[in-house]
């Protein structure tokens, strides 16, 4: 029997999320979340799928390698581990691939070199993604490690929607340009969105609104993107978690000039400290959401800050695209959030746009219309399977090795 499994590696700043796949069948095997690297209180998540057992450790992890050694012995538990002669690759995730990575492409020291190259602008996503790929190739050297680009999908923009209004020059010798990200996300959901009208990728206009911690909007034509909110890094577009997203860049030199802060400490406000909870001192959507139910004011106001922005690229999407089939809500927030999937399409009725408020309310794991059954444009709720998007692409490439 050939390999056909692949182990998925999706390093975040100060998390891991992993999935072992069994690609004969695309079913997953095991599942889990390091979380809180680097403090004290780290935890592991375990699913031996197949058992049907979750288990979890706390303590200290120290790093991305310490984090990923974990895991290694986590699924040699299951009698999963790295070293089965089924493991046919290793899929990673990695954030920012430039304008040279339009594909999933198996992993050397030039490409490593490239992905280095790129951390400056994806600061927070790029390290960790390299320690994953670098600990990988440690445990299984002989093995062929894939990088997966979130950038990749978003190759297709014309360059009207690719480039800003700035100096060519400049921008070119600093390869300044929107790259966007979430790619494998806005790719997957928009497929499995067309799947759910019942039509092929290729007949089909989707506006994606991926709305996680990170959240970014893209327009897609017939399978291919032409807009996406996310820019040269991914802190330009919606309001996030704790990334600002559109501002007007005069507000830098504002707080430079006139505030004193230095680039480092705006770098960290607009990334870190902005968003939803720069806003009302929360990120997480269910928490703003009751407190919103209890009448504070302050996460009222970030709430409606956050759709208005949504409501915003919904709009400019819908005239990039000219006609649009569907809108698709995806990630922890738009799987989860009714309340936001309620008010970002609230009076849009003349563009065809309706949420259904029973059908909205309904919990679920599948993909599912939200909008009513005569609507000009449909509503759906699409859940993301970044992971299962990487193992397919790694797969399809090791295949052909
Ligand atoms: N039941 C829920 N209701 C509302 N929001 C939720 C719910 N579950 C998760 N979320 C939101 O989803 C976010 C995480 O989304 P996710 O796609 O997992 O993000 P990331 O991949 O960027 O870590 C949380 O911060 C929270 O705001
Ligand atoms: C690119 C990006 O924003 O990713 P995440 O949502 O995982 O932070
Ligand atoms: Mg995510």
């Amino acid at each position: 029997m050939s390999a056909s499994r692949v182990l998925v590696l999706n390093s975040g700043s100060s998390s891991v999320k992993y999935q072992l796949l069994d690609m004969r069948d695309s079913s997953r095997l095991a599942m889990g979340l390091v979380e809180r690297i680097g403090e004290q209180s780290s935890r592991i998540r375990h699913t031996h799928v197949g058992n049907d057992d979750t288990r979890e450790w706390n303590g200290p992890i120290a790093d991305h390698d310490a984090a990923l050694k974990a895991v290694s012995e986590e699924l040699a538990k299951d009698g999963l581990g790295l070293d089965s002669p089924e493991l046919a690759a290793i899929g990673h995730r990695v954030v920012h691939g430039g304008k040279t990575f339009t594909q999933p492409t198996v992993i050397d020291e030039t490409v490593l070199a490239e992905i280095e190259r790129l951390i400056p602008v994806a600061p927070l996503h790029n390290p960790a993604n390299l320690t994953g790929i670098r600990t990988a190739q440690a445990l299984r050297p002989d093995l062929p490690q894939v990088a997966v680009f979130d950038t990749a999908f978003h190759t297709t923009m014309p360059e009207s929607a690719a480039r800003y209004a700035i100096d060519v020059r400049t921008a070119d010798e600093h390869r300044v340009r929107r790259y966007g990200f979430h790619g494998t996300s806005h790719a997957y959901v928009s497929r499995a969105t067309a799947k759910l009208l019942g039509k092929a990728p290729e007949d089909v206009n989707v506006i994606v609104l991926h709305l996680g911690n990170g959240a970014s909007a893209s327009a897609v034509r017939g399978g291919r993107c032409v807009d996406t909110s996310m820019g040269l890094t991914p802190l330009e577009g919606l309001v996030m978690g704790t990334r600002s997203g559109d501002m007007d860049p005069a507000v830098i030199f504002h707080l430079a000039r006139v505030g004193g802060m230095s680039i480092d400490e705006i770098d960290t406000l607009l990334n870190k400290k902005s968003g939803l909870v720069g806003l009302c001192g929360d990120n997480d959507m269910r928490e703003i959401r009751r407190r919103v139910d209890e009448g504070d004011e302050e996460a009222k106001l970030a709430f409606d800050i956050y759709i208005h922005r949504l409501k915003k690229y919904i709009g400019a999407y819908y005239a990039v695209l000219g006609t649009v089939d569907a809108i698709a809500f995806t990630a922890g927030v738009g799987e989860n959030a009714a309340a936001v999937r309620e008010a970002a399409v609230a009076g849009l009725e003349t563009l065809g746009l309706a949420v259904d408020g029973t059908l909205n309310a309904v919990r679920g794991d599948e993909p599912r219309l939200i909008s009513p059954a005569d609507a000009r444009v449909k509503v759906a709720v699409v859940p993301t399977d970044e992971e299962l998007e990487i193992a397919t692409q790694t797969y399809a490439l090791v295949g052909r090795y």
